[in-house]
């Protein structure tokens, strides 16, 4: 397994007379890391959502490999794609283990149980996000940090060829950080993710995706998309943008003060 062929087709997403998304295309090849990164609102959890399929697009298709992911049968996508969003508790009261366990579920029949195999994918996935210590622990009173660390072991366990993930380091520490998001890169899959840090997307990703009230205003290398000009035209700040001498990875700074001749920074308005 190296990963799967994704591709977004001129997507449009409407949420009544409002435009979430608009005209997004967006490719992933197999075995690239897609980092989709924006301001607040710029739309990236809605073409996550019309990805995973939760949200579905009014114009445009999504394919995987080829094909329609909305007219594929559920189980058959689930056992293709995983997804890992900001999830509440489970209001059951499951271990971690048990949550982990369930993302075995798309490779199995109704009333199976857990072969060594499953076992053995679970454990692997709970040492991969360092959560092996967690194993009999009640999911729903564990850490905001801890959770997530969880819900990506529940989707490694799935063993998906594209992993869609929003915002996975959002509670972790940096150490978690820089640890789940280098264990994303070494998996023999496909996977786009949504990143609010801006220098984790320019070190861990291939391409980047900058959406901006709903629609790619650029796309293409890190190097390529984070320019001074870009952090200045889509957030509405000032940065310095170098090459570190160690990475080779694009490094930003911010910089107090507006930058010359843009607008107020403020949250993406989707435009109706
Ligand atoms: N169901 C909905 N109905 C109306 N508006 C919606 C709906 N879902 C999302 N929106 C709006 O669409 C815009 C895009 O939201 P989205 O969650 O995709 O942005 P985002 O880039 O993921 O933002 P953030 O970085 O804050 O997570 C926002 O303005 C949001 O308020």
């Amino acid at each position: 397994m190296s990963g799967t062929e994704l591709a977004v087709e001129t997507l449009t997403l409407t949420a009544g007379a409002r435009h979430l998304v608009r005209d997004v295309s967006l490719t992933a090849r197999p075995g690239e890391v897609i980092g989709l990164v924006g301001p607040n609102g710029s739309g990236k959890s809605s073409l996550l959502r019309a990805v995973y399929r939760v949200l579905r697009p009014d114009t445009g298709q999504v394919r995987v490999d080829g094909a329609d992911a909305w007219s594929l049968p559920v189980r058959r996508l689930a056992r293709t794609m995983a997804a890992v969003v900001q999830e509440p508790g489970t209001g059951i009261d499951l271990t971690v283990r048990e949550v982990v366990a369930m993302g075995r579920t798309p490779h199995k029949r109704l009333l199976d149980g857990d072969t060594a195999e499953d076992a053995r994918l679970i454990d692997t996935a709970l040492a991969a996000v360092d959560a092996a210590d967690l194993a009999g622990r009640s999911f729903d009173r564990l850490s905001g940090g801890e959770r997530q660390r969880v819900l990506i072991a529940r989707a490694l366990a799935q063993q998906p060829a594209l992993l869609v993930l929003d915002e996975p380091t959002n509670h972790l520490d940096i150490r978690h950080q820089l640890e789940v998001l280098g264990m994303l890169r070494r998996l023999p899959a496909t996977v786009l993710v949504a990143l609010h840090d801006l220098n984790l997307a320019a070190y861990y990703c291939d391409r980047l995706y900058a959406l901006h009230n709903g629609e790619v205003i650029t796309s293409g290398p890190p190097a390529e998309v984070l320019t001074p000009r870009l952090l200045a035209e889509v957030y509405g700040v000032t940065a310095e943008v170098a090459v570190h001498p160690r990475t080779g990875a694009p490094q930003v700074t911010f910089l107090p003060g507006e930058p010359a001749g843009a607008t107020p920074a403020g949250p993406d308005q989707p435009r109706s």
